[in-house]
């Protein structure tokens, strides 16, 4: 992770697990955060991001390993201490503001131990920094929903937490204002150089917003790392195929080279007989030369076209993503080229080739 020095150490998660009777919710995670990193938990529903959220939060006990803040335990299988003698802040994907109190009074709810000067004046630099003067006065249900946002926010940073943990806090916004608050939200964060955890399902969220991306899988950790690397040089089949909608080819030794009906790659070291072959949709472009394909159908996805493309051998067709605009019609003959830095090989994936199969014999 980003800074490895011990002193700035704000969250270790070493080795927790947690079983809901028989269902391992959270598998032997280790984890560890430093002061003014924004980790974005991510992965598909039912993973156990929340379950490992709420337990950092002290809502939910853990069955095994230990969870220590600023280096003192918090969570063991032993005990819990309870979130409000542990110094985070919650923020709930509805935000879940007080209806009766107005936005100062909501700010204010979560300063325990300051007298009321203080708190005044807490309130004040939040909702100065925060950028909300003009609503300080009004009510949750006089706000829109950017707005409620950032009051959530407010009255989540009010009492310095420790760590910030949000669960999905910007699926409640349409998708133009998400983009908006998500990049002043950072921009925040990393002002106030606050240390912050985010539970996310959406996968170009967790690389926009994350210094660091922990993907899991099943109560486990897949892989974690900059997003730049898990989306560029990811070590994972799984981890591939979660950044970006993906083809896959069967590649298969041949003269020390990987064939495939997409050509031949260079084989890694450690290469089985059969391997798989991974190509971006963004990574195939078309070329005077290369692979012989035809054009059975273009989208237009706003700013980039995706062209589904029949080739000969392969069944399934390959998908390819361009931002340059071609006056391709279905029919169409070309040829495609792929740069070989954006290969990627694994070993085969016998589960997720059975589970493609299943697919496309349901979709028959
Ligand atoms: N209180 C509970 N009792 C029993 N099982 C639970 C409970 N809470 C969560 N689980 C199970 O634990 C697993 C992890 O759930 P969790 O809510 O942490 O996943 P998630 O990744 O946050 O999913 P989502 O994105 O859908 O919210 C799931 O199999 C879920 O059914």
């Amino acid at each position: 992770m980003a800074n490895e020095t011990k002193n700035d150490l704000v969250l270790t998660i070493d080795a927790v697990g947690k079983w809901f009777g028989n269902v391992k919710a959270l598998d032997a995670i280790s984890l560890n955060l430093h002061k003014g990193e924004i980790a974005c938990l991510v992965g598909q529903s039912g993973c156990g991001k929340s379950t490992l959220l709420r337990s950092i939060a002290g809502v939910e006990d853990i069955s095994a390993g230990q969870i220590l803040l600023k280096g003192k335990r918090v969570s063991s299988a032993g005990g819990t201490t309870p979130p409000e003698r542990r110094n985070v802040g919650l923020m709930f994907q509805d935000y879940a503001l007080f209806p009766h109190m107005d936005v100062k009074r909501n700010i204010a709810f979560g300063l325990k131990g300051l007298n009321r000067q203080d708190t005044q004046r807490r309130v004040a630099q939040m909702i100065d920094r925060i950028g909300i003067v003009a609503l300080a006065d009004r009510y949750p249900h006089m706000l829109s929903g950017g707005e409620q946002q950032r009051v959530a926010l407010a009255r989540a940073l009010a009492p310095q937490p420790d760590v910030l943990l949000m669960d999905e806090p910007f699926s409640n916004l349409d998708r133009g204002l998400r983009e908006t608050v998500r990049l002043e939200t950072r921009a925040l964060l990393k002002s106030l150089g606050t240390t912050a955890i985010i539970v996310t399902h959406d996968p170009e969220e967790a690389l926009a917003f994350g210094d660091t991306v922990i993907l899991m899988d099943a109560g486990r950790v897949v892989e974690t790392g900059t997003g730049e690397a898990l989306y560029r040089t990811p070590q994972h089949a799984y981890t591939a195929r979660f950044f970006s909608r993906i083809n896959r080819f069967l590649g298969v030794m041949s003269d020390g080279r990987l064939s495939s009906p997409m050509g031949t790659f260079a084989a890694p070291n450690d290469s089985a007989e059969q391997m798989d072959i991974y190509i971006r949709p963004e990574a195939i472009r078309f070329a005077e030369s290369g692979v012989p394909a035809q054009v059975l159908e273009r989208r237009l996805l706003g700013e980039i076209d995706e062209v589904l493309l029949k080739v000969r051998d392969l069944a399934q067709p390959v998908v390819m993503r361009t931002s340059l605009r071609h006056a391709l019609r279905e029919g169409d003959r070309v040829h495609l080229a792929i740069a070989e830095e954006d290969v990627l090989i694994f070993p085969v994936d016998t589960k997720a080739h059975n589970r493609l199969r299943q697919v496309m014999k349901a979709a028959q």
